[in-house]
């Protein structure tokens, strides 16, 4: 039931809008770009696309440990294309934080190099949020293809939508205490994961030493980290994924083609992904009963 055109004579500028304050906040800190389309997938995979993981409250999503690495640019960027979407009196408490949050989402996308595609709309924003709800329902970086295929599964997502939407991590950053197992103390027989590059297990080694703080972090995909691209299936190809969910999309005979398709084309990439996209935007979609267009994106309207 969501419509492109949901806000046609409601908020006829939303879109214009929301990619100005987008724009201008990229233009001051990239972090934005990963930040926000990291926020997206957060949001829709706990109770839907609703922005819960955005309500400031006691004990929400937010304070769980698998939502406490979100950077803090993609919370700012909802807030802010808000703000800039009420300001304009037509639309004033008439656009929902989810909503906001696709468009923008759809808009660093195409800010870093990536794919236009229409984002549809008419959510609405969730009245609960909390910590408990985040349990597992988040993937783990250790993840295996059937555990990650199972819980993208549960949301509609096929095998080719998981391919695709994991090639966001061709950009944005990732913390040294989320890989550190894969290099010094993988399993029994192996110290570094077999199936990581030699030359790039030895570079993530001198970025990330044994005793380095957990918090430092590095770039996603080491070849085009600003660049939304299809170098994070090409850097598969060769062993460069940098989280065993990431690598194991290659080493995986079920997945394999789709990489080798999306390295080979990156016509292919862009459409899959603004396909998969689109599906990610519907899960879990509020009613106008089960949900509110919150006034303030971090609290509820009461
Ligand atoms: C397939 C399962 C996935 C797993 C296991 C996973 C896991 C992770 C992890 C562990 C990080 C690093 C967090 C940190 O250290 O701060 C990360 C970063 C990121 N993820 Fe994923 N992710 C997955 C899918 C996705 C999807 C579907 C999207 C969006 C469509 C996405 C977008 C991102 C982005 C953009 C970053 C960089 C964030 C930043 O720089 O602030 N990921 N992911
Ligand atoms: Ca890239």
């Amino acid at each position: 039931q969501l419509q492109i055109d949901y806000y046609k004579d409601t908020c006829p500028d939303l879109e214009s809008i929301v990619r100005q304050t987008v724009t201008e906040k990229y233009e001051q800190t990239f972090v934005t770009a990963p930040a926000t389309l990291r926020l997206f997938f957060h949001d829709c995979f706990v109770q839907g696309c609703d922005a819960s993981v955005i309500l400031n409250l006691p004990n929400a999503e937010k304070d769980h440990p698998d939502d406490t690495s979100l950077a803090g640019d993609g919370f700012d960027t909802v807030i802010k294309a808000k703000a800039a979407v009420d300001k304009d009196s037509r639309c004033t408490n008439k656009v929902s934080c989810a909503d906001i949050l696709a468009i923008a989402a759809r808009d660093v996308v195409v800010l870093t190099g990536g794919p236009y595609y229409p984002v549809e709309l008419g959510r609405f924003d969730g009245k609960i949020s909390t910590l408990a709800s985040v349990q597992n329902n988040l993937p783990s970086e250790n993840f295996n293809l059937d555990q990650l295929t199972t819980m993208f599964a549960s949301h509609g997502l096929t095998l080719t939508d998981l391919v695709a939407l994991s090639g966001a991590h061709t950009i944005g950053f990732a913390h040294c205490g989320r890989f550190s197992k894969r290099l010094y103390q993988f399993n029994s027989t192996h110290q570094t994961d077999p199936t990581l590059n030699s030359t790039y297990a030895q570079k993530l080694m001198a970025s990330c030493p044994r005793d380095v703080d957990p918090r430092d972090s590095i770039d996603n995909d080491p070849t085009s980290p600003k660049i939304f691209d299809n170098a994070y299936y090409t850097n598969l190809q060769q062993g460069m994924g940098l989280f065993g969910s990431d690598q194991t999309l290659f080493t995986d005979s079920r997945s394999k083609a789709i990489v080798d398709a999306f390295a080979a084309n990156n016509t292919a990439f862009f459409d899959a992904f603004a396909a998969a996209f689109t599906k990610l935007g519907r899960v879990g979609i509020k009613s106008r009963n089960e949900g509110e267009i919150r006034r303030d994106c971090t609290a509820l309207n009461s």
